[in-house]
Order: structure tokens, then C-alpha cells, then sequence
């Protein structure tokens, strides 16, 4: 056991962790995580990657205690969430997906009221040392509804560090947001990363992920599905697509062993494989033995969908010896 004064090894820790929102009369109840398992080392820059839907809301939300979880454990900073629910949020700042703005107060009053809410102490207050951080300073005094989109986005990461939380959440933060404003994100979140805080950062983007994060894990309906330091899974991200478009039409794409084949619009298909165990004159060897006539081809890289599906696959083809 860690001795009361150490830090722990984890920011935050998950174990078995489920969530099934209640059904109503025209919805069924929707099991929205599924037993997730998750350890978020102190001091990583850490990305839960996932597509629409695939529950990474939830359990942000349930970190933040807005979302009550039906079954597990999870605690934040080694403060259980359910027998030391204020420590544990005390220890958590959250950057939501959606604008919140206060619309009655500027930028500094913004950020005196919540400090004033997590109970920091005025001498302890930092204000001022955070809309500079941001580059707001001279809006400080400026109303709300009066900044811009992106300036509203940074007054938000402000407000979520008023309490120098040591794990800081990102939910989607670059949503809608333009290129130089993300440049600017990332490079303060990556100076707080430095100073030391954990950071946890949700999105749609592989690449941001990817740019970002030194560990990333991927979330599929409600389970995860991949959790390794980056480099790591990129290596077994390392597909490509080929989409063929035969002579004739196929209605049914045709079965290639080995290879994961997709029917796409048109009578055409595509074929997934590993950059690091096929080329495409294996592909195209494969889609000739199945006694398709090539009228044309081309490839692409994989989206998300494509990379769940080799993430998936690759788990299913685990020892089976038909594969290569
Ligand atoms: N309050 C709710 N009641 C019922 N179902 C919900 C509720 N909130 C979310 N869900 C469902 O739970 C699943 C997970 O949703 P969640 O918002 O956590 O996913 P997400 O990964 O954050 O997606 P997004 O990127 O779109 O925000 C989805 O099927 C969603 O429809």
C-alpha cells in the first residue's frame, strides 16, 4: 500500500466499470459501458479515442459526477469516488464538449466564482495567472457574450484549473475549433502536461490522439477495445484499403481468406490488410484467385471504422492457423 504522503502510481483507476441507462417507454434500457478496465498513469498524457456513441461521455461523466454508474470501481487520484466523492472531484478538472458560458460575469469574475465554489482560499487564488496562461488577459474584464467562440473555449480550460486539480479532463476539446486555436490548446496543455498534471483527453480524431497522447486506449460499444502506449498500436493500426471495382458488378463481395472484405456502392468492395504482413499484389492475387476480373483500383488509409475492424479482427485471428 502506498504510504498516505506518496503519490499514486495511477490518476485514475477503473475496474469493472459498467453504466445501463434506464429504458422508457419507446427506448430499452441502453448499456452504454460494458466492464471497463482502465489505469490512467500519473503524469501521462493519455487519449480515449472512440466513435460516436461508443460511451466515452459517460464515463467522463461518471468521473465527474454527473453520470451515477450502475456496477464497478473507479477512483481519482486514489480517492474512491464513491466513499470520498469530494475529494475525488476535488482532484479533477473537467473541460466539457459544450460552451458553458456565463453570460452575467467577465472572464476574472468567471473564474473568482468558481475558485470561490471548489473553496480555494483568496491568497490562493490564480485568476489572473490563468487568463494570461490563456492569452486572455485583456478580456478580463470584458462580458462573456462579448468573446469569441475559441476565447469562450479557453475561458473554459481556465475555469476547469482554477483548483490546480492534478488530472485535467479534455472532452472533445477541438470540436468546431479552428487550426490556430488548437495549435494554441495543444501547446498549453502540453506545458501543463510537462508541469506535471495528468491529462485525459477524448476524441474522435486519431490523428489528434495520435499527435497528442503517449498512451492511447479505443472504446468500441461500451468496452475497450486497445489500451498501449502509442507507438505501439500505431504499428498495429497499419492498415490500408483496397477498394477494387470489378468488371461485373458483385451485389455479394467475394470471401478472401486472410483478408477483411467490405462491399462498398457501386457493385464495388474493399479489402483491408496489414501494411506490415500483405502488399496489394497479394490482395490483388487473392481477389483474382476468387476469380474477379479487375476493372480498377485504389487505396486509401483506414478511418476510425476500419481501424476497430483491424483492432477486432486481428483479436478474432488470434491462433487461428489459417492465417499467415
Ligand atoms: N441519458 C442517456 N439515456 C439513454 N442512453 C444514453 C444516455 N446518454 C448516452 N446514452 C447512450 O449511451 C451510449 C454511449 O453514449 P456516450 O454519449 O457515452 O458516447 P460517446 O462515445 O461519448 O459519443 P459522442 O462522441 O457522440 O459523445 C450511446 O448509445 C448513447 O445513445
Amino acid at each position: 500500500m502506498t504510504a498516505a504522503s506518496s503519490l499514486p502510481d495511477s490518476a485514475i483507476r477503473i475496474r469493472g466499470l459498467t453504466k445501463t441507462y434506464a429504458g422508457s417507454k419507446k427506448a430499452p434500457p441502453k448499456e452504454a459501458l460494458k466492464g471497463i478496465d482502465l489505469d490512467i498513469p500519473r503524469g501521462t498524457m493519455f487519449g480515449l479515442l472512440g466513435p460516436n456513441g461508443a460511451g466515452k461521455s459517460t464515463l467522463i461523466n461518471i468521473l465527474a459526477g454527473v453520470v451515477k454508474k450502475t456496477s464497478g470501481e473507479v477512483s481519482i487520484w486514489g480517492r474512491d469516488i464513491d466513499t470520498r466523492p469530494r475529494d475525488a472531484r476535488a482532484a479533477l478538472g473537467v473541460v466539457p464538449q459544450e460552451i458553458v458560458a456565463d453570460v452575467f460575469f467577465t472572464p476574472r469574475e468567471s473564474l473568482e466564482v468558481q475558485a470561490g465554489f471548489y473553496g480555494v482560499p483568496a491568497d490562493e487564488r490564480r485568476s489572473d495567472a490563468l487568463l494570461a496562461a490563456l492569452g486572455l488577459s485583456d478580456k478580463a474584464n470584458a462580458y462573456v457574450r462579448a468573446l469569441s467562440g475559441g476565447m469562450k473555449r479557453r475561458l473554459m480550460v481556465a475555469k476547469a484549473l482554477v483548483h490546480a486539480p492534478p488530472v485535467l479532463i479534455l472532452d472533445e476539446p477541438t470540436a468546431g475549433v479552428d487550426v490556430e486555436l488548437r495549435r494554441q490548446l495543444w501547446e498549453y496543455v502540453r506545458r501543463l502536461n510537462a508541469e506535471g498534471v495528468t491529462i485525459l483527453l477524448t476524441t474522435h480524431y486519431l490523428e489528434e490522439a495520435q499527435e497528442l497522447c503517449d498512451t492511447i486506449a479505443i472504446v468500441n460499444r461500451g468496452q475497450v477495445v486497445a489500451c498501449e502506449p502509442t507507438p505501439q498500436l500505431l504499428r498495429r493500426l497499419d492498415t490500408r484499403n483496397v477498394v477494387v471495382s470489378p468488371e461485373t458488378p458483385m451485389a455479394t463481395p467475394p470471401v478472401l481468406e486472410g483478408f477483411e472484405v467490405t462491399p462498398r456502392s457501386g457493385g464495388a468492395f474493399s479489402v483491408t490488410y496489414r501494411k506490415g504482413r500483405s502488399s496489394v499484389e497479394q490482395v490483388l492475387a487473392a481477389v483474382r484467385a476468387a476469380g474477379v476480373t479487375i476493372a480498377d483500383i485504389s487505396t486509401e488509409d483506414p478511418d476510425l471504422e476500419d481501424v476497430f475492424l483491424a483492432l477486432t479482427y486481428g483479436d478474432d485471428a488470434q491462433g487461428d492457423p489459417t492465417k499467415d
